[in-house]
């Protein structure tokens, strides 16, 4: 029998996937959960057949320029893929795969979690009530703001953000405004009535809550500046489940402390784990560490797509994710 491919996973997975992995190649996991250093990950390229990174691994251009690679696939658990360099990779002869869909449902159930926190002081309520500073029910107590019938701006109306948009529109009954950077099928639109918008500023000057839902990486970066912000309406939530460098997290944190916005719902950071010490002097920003996808199950579901990439590669078909 033909030895099984040599497969490396740079983080813990759920165990039910660790097991099949286990079943099915000759796989190394990372039983200590300690993130790879470059070198490791230049070696790991050298010594298997697959290479099964995750979003916070930073594979960039000095990782991927190695000289007589066995790995062939580059097969990434996440949707993201902003952590790797794509280019690099193609240049390299590397083949790179995703896990789309299996998240979007769970990450826009965050988006709106982080919307409803923002808007209603949640995080400030609980962190009142928990120092023993809350000194009963006043009319005047803690004051949110309505998103129920409110508009909904998009930006970046693909898998995620059309998950949030229905939550946003079915739930929440809010009139849905989107821009993205490619044109919409129209029946995609059509399925919560959202409007297109031809601009990210006219999205931000209209909206009650705006979403991000583009992917992160150079061409995204701090597209979410001090101009921009401006425009957004004084009592306007910014909700960031999207990426860290989508957003200027000073320039935020300027526009929350001066109240040109009225607050922000954050599950990414730029330089995650690291967080400015800005956003975090923020009363009205909820912060959150990038949970956008982690519930089990969907956990699991981004395991089994990697799994299914990595077996139809093995078998000499093209992988459904394939990015690179
Ligand atoms: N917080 C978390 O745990 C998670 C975060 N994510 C992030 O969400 C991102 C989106 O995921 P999906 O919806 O599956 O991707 P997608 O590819 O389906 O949607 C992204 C959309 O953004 C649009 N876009 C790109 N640049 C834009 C710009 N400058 N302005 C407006 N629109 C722009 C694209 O045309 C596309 O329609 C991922 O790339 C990832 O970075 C994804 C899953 C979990
Ligand atoms: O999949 C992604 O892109 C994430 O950020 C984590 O699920």
């Amino acid at each position: 029998m033909a030895d099984k491919p040599k497969v490396l996973v740079t983080r813990r997975w759920p165990e039910a996937v660790e097991a099949k992995l286990k079943e099915l190649y000759d796989v190394t996991l990372n039983e200590s959960d300690v993130p790879m250093t470059a070198d490791e990950m230049r070696q790991a390229l050298m010594d298997y057949d697959a290479f099964c990174p995750t979003v916070s691994d930073k594979v960039d251009a000095s990782v991927l320029d190695v000289e007589g690679a066995r790995t062939k696939i580059i097969a990434s658990y996440g949707v993201g893929y902003s952590h790797i360099d794509t280019d690099a990779a193609k240049k390299a002869g590397f083949i790179v795969t995703n896990t789309p869909e299996v998240l979007s449902n769970c990450t826009a159930d965050l988006a709106i979690t982080l919307m409803l926190a923002a808007a209603r002081r949640v995080g400030e309520g609980e962190r009142e009530l928990r120092a023993g500073k809350w000194t009963g029910w006043r009319p005047t107590h803690m004051i949110g703001t309505r998103v129920s019938g409110g508009t909904f701006g998009v930006l970046g109306f693909g898998r995620i953000g059309r998950e949030a948009a229905k939550k946003a529109h079915f739930g929440f009954g809010m009139k849905v405004i989107y821009f993205d950077a490619f044109p919409v099928k129209p029946e995609l639109a059509a399925e919560t009535g959202a409007e297109s918008r031809d601009s990210i500023e006219a999205v931000l000057a209209e909206a009650d809550v705006v979403t991000l839902h583009m992917p992160g990486g150079k061409d995204n970066y701090h597209l979410i500046n001090e101009a921009r912000l401006k425009l957004m309406k004084p009592t306007a939530i910014l909700v960031n489940t999207a990426r860290g460098e989508v957003v200027d997290g000073n320039a935020l944190a300027a526009a929350l402390k001066a109240g040109t916005i009225g607050g922000a719902g954050l599950d990414v950071f730029e330089g995650e784990p690291k967080i400015i010490p800005a956003l975090l002097e923020c009363e009205n920003a909820v912060l959150l560490p990038h949970l956008g996808s982690a519930t089990l199950s969907t956990r699991e579901d981004m395991g089994w797509r990697v799994m299914e990439n990595l077996e139809a590669y093995f078998k000499g078909e093209a992988p459904r994710d394939r990015v690179a």
